[in-house]
């Protein structure tokens, strides 16, 4: 615990940055975070760590399903359903079906449209679901729910205000204002914070970085491409942070404001403007879906607190968003029945592709390992859902860095380092990839003078 401490106290600011939830697992876990001159931020083993240990459990900040599976998991949790023979057989709880999505049980559904459901069974987001299938994206799905849950939000804040006042009124002076709560004036003002960013105008064009916010993502002087071919691009220096662009981070209880103080400290790939064609394209598309619902709206006050919530979606909140689901997503990988009767799907499923993860899901704490392509962690999905369970490879001494691996560890050393710096921004220099580089190098024709 002391070291947990030292190493935290004695790190850069960036840990300051820390949110609540993560400092409290943070303070219970056998390792402490570190800053590492070529690889930012990563945990180190603050004991010796037994073979087989349990380092972690952690769920999602957010997760969402893929679109592969979407009828197979839980559109909550991503735990996987039973199967119609285990529901034949009542050996399983029976999944609910709500607008042609399932969840696994009443409290996953009831969770969902306390967050973000309500909103997302009155709009419609099959053209971005379309646009990522083509695409074969997976994050905008995620950028999606996260904006959900901010505009549902948003939108629920708006009308329990206006009840309120609507209450307060009618025992107060209605001149003079006196009936309107704290807790009124605290929600109209986060209302009109969150219509306009952190500087009331939009930052896409003018924020240019400095050397100190360049300094905030260890991707700084590193060149980064997205995963995606369809939107390859090399990060620059001279491109900016895009922390601010996430909205005013604090604590007013608004859930714009949550998300970005949770995402705001995860590390982001550098996207030089302007934004790749595909995540303006489908940023389009959700903020048009989201549009819609509100002009759908009967209840004035929850159309109002809906359009106020969707100015600060703007496109600069989801580059941000997107920057940093990129280098942080986990792909959630479960125990899929596999249906035979869809031979091409059957197939896929079988060799590892999108057909065999239940989804992908972003953990705060789970976003801090940092990569080898011989790990001494392992994830796991044991329960079959979203729970990602992190455990000891091997025997592991106090002050060894904790790795996992972000890739198929399986493929060649080529295959490695060129989707490492192609999908994350960096060259592995893992003891691996050092012993592989130098054989290849033994056996490297002699170069002519
Ligand atoms: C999921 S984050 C890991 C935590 C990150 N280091 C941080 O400071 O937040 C992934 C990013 O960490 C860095 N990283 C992870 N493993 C690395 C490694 N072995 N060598 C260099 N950089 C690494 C890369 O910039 C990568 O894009």
């Amino acid at each position: 615990m002391n070291l947990v401490k030292r190493l935290f106290s004695s790190s850069n600011q960036q840990l300051s940055g820390l949110p609540p939830t993560v400092l409290e697992q943070l303070a219970v876990a056998p390792f402490a975070v570190q800053k590492f001159k070529d690889a930012g931020r990563g945990l180190v083993a603050a004991r010796d760590i037994q073979y087989g240990e349990v380092l972690l459990t952690e769920q999602p900040y957010v997760c969402c399903p893929s679109l592969s599976n979407r009828r197979k998991v839980c559109y909550h949790c991503l735990k996987v359903l039973p199967t119609p023979q285990q529901q034949a057989a009542g050996a399983a709880e029976m999944p609910i079906s709500s607008r042609s999505h399932m969840f696994c049980s009443s409290s996953c559904l009831s969770s969902a449209q306390a967050s973000y459901f309500t909103l997302e069974s009155q709009l419609s987001l099959e053209q971005l679901e379309r646009h990522c299938q083509a695409y074969g994206e997976r994050f905008p799905l995620i950028a999606a729910r996260l904006a959900l849950m901010i505009a549902q939000d948003g939108m629920t804040a708006a009308a329990q205000q206006q009840q309120q006042q609507q209450g307060s009124d009618s025992q107060a002076d209605p001149e003079a204002g006196v009936g309107r709560s704290s807790s009124d004036v605290g929600r109209i003002s986060r209302i009109s914070r969150m219509s306009t960013g952190s500087n009331g105008s939009s930052r896409w064009s003018h924020t240019l970085a400095t050397s100190s916010m360049r300094s905030s993502n260890n991707l700084g002087t590193t060149s980064w491409q997205s995963s995606s071919s369809s939107n390859r691009r090399q990060g620059r220096p001279g491109s900016y942070s895009t922390k601010a662009a996430l909205g005013p981070a604090g604590d007013d209880g608004s859930v714009h404001q949550q998300v970005a103080s949770a995402l705001g400290f995860l590390c982001f790939a550098n996207v030089p403007p302007p934004p790749p064609g595909p995540w303006a394209e489908a940023h389009k598309m959700l903020a048009r879906a989201l549009a819609a619902a509100a002009g759908n709206r009967e209840q004035e006050e929850e159309a109002a607190g809906l359009q106020a919530a969707l100015q600060g979606l703007d496109l600069d909140w989801y580059v941000a968003v997107m920057a940093r689901l990129h280098l942080n997503t986990f792909k959630v990988e479960a125990a899929l029945p596999i249906d035979w009767s869809q031979g091409h799907a059957a197939a896929a499923a079988m060799l590892g592709g999108d057909a065999a993860s239940a989804g992908s899901a972003l953990y705060l704490l789970g976003s801090l390992f940092n990569h080898s392509c011989e790990p001494n962690v392992h994830v796991t999905f044991p329960g079959n859902d979203s729970t990602a369970v992190f455990t000891a490879a091997r025997q592991i001494a106090e002050g060894e860095q904790l790795f996992i691996t972000y890739i198929d560890a399986g493929q060649e050393l080529d295959a490695r380092q060129e989707y490492l710096a192609f999908a994350y921004g960096f060259r592995c220099h893992c003891v691996r990839c050092c012993e592989e580089l130098e054989e290849q190098a033994k056996h490297m024709p002699p170069q002519l003078p």
